[in-house]
């Protein structure tokens, strides 16, 4: 009988997996239901391109607008047609594992939002060879200083983001802001399908060069800073919302029920959804449509809380 080990056995049980069994568990295309994994792969770009082109062609936009000074810190942003001064605002980031995807195949929620008068913000980093996690994290912080910067007035600030893209958000988390001079006016975080602890990741075939070192790893895990600092939520009033898809692989829904847990056991605001019959990539393109129930919690959100 197992005793001693009871309770790390449950909280890492992929410590006990093979490497193919990582591998799959950290490949999301292969847990998808209704396509192959090439095809969802196919399917996941050209869903994200002809959902951007739509929204630059029916939105009113800002496209390419520089947040730093490096050739890779641009974001796009969207906006509703009463623009105002008082606008709330949704800023999402991509996932792709920190390897691929781009702000110029992610405006998925943009149309429904902007129709209920959010401005949406796609946000681009610098994804790896050319960007390291740490960098990114950095980039990140820096978009949301820029849109605080340039939106004084907003209606809150809520960030959104996407497997990887939900990592970085999640960051903000733990983000220092006296160093950019201004405190962001952060009201809701909504996490997609995410990873927070990056620890099995080193291990995985496809991101073991992103993290060298454990220190990499962990100094890069929102959940392992939670557990290990137990300092107050430094926004207490925040609400986070944790979702996951029913069909990503029980590591996605560990990662996100313990990452859920470990926020609400900190004080935090959470909640947490399994959103039923979605895959990994199906949550994301539902958020184009406006009955979808994702699109109306994170509309319900805004609305209640920028009031
Ligand atoms: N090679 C990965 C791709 C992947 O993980 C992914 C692709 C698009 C958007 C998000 C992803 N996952 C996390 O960021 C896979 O097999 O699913």
């Amino acid at each position: 009988m197992d005793v001693s080990g009871g309770n790390h056995k449950h909280k890492a049980p992929w410590k006990r997996m093979s490497k193919e069994e990582l591998d799959n568990q950290y490949s999301p295309s292969r847990w998808v239901v209704r396509l192959g994994a090439e095809e969802a792969m196919r399917t996941y770009s050209q869903i994200g391109d002809e959902v951007t082109k739509r929204a630059r062609a029916t939105r009113r936009s800002l496209l390419d607008v520089p947040y730093g000074a490096g050739e890779g810190e641009k974001l796009d942003i969207y906006l509703p047609e009463a623009v105002s001064e008082a606008m709330p605002f949704l800023v999402f980031f991509h996932g792709g594992y920190w390897q691929s995807g781009s702000k110029d195949t992610s405006a998925f929620m943009v149309n429904p939002l902007t129709a209920q008068g959010v401005a949406v913000v796609i946000v681009a980093y610098d994804i790896a060879p050319k960007g390291t996690l740490d960098q990114m994290v950095d980039q990140v912080t820096q978009s949301i200083v820029f849109v605080q910067k340039q939106y004084p007035g907003n209606q809150g600030i809520y960030l959104c983001g996407h497997s990887a893209g939900a990592h970085l958000a999640a960051m903000m988390l733990l983000a220092d802001w006296t160093k950019h001079g201004v405190m962001p006016n952060l009201r809701g975080f909504f996490l997609l399908s995410g990873v927070y602890d990056l620890e099995p990741i080193m291990h995985t075939s496809e991101n073991a060069r992103l993290l060298p070192t454990l220190e990499d790893a962990q100094r890069n895990s929102p959940l392992w800073h939670l557990e290990t600092a137990r300092t107050q939520p430094s926004y207490p009033a925040c609400s986070i919302l944790v979702t996951v898809g029913q069909h990503d692989s029980p590591e996605f829904h560990r990662q996100s029920r313990e990452f859920y847990q470990t926020l609400c056991h900190g004080g935090w605001k959470a909640s947490f959804e399994e959103l039923h019959d979605m895959d990994h990539f199906e949550i994301l393109w539902n958020l184009t449509q406006e009955d979808y129930v994702l699109t109306q919690i994170i509309l319900k959100t805004i609305f209640q809380e920028s009031r």
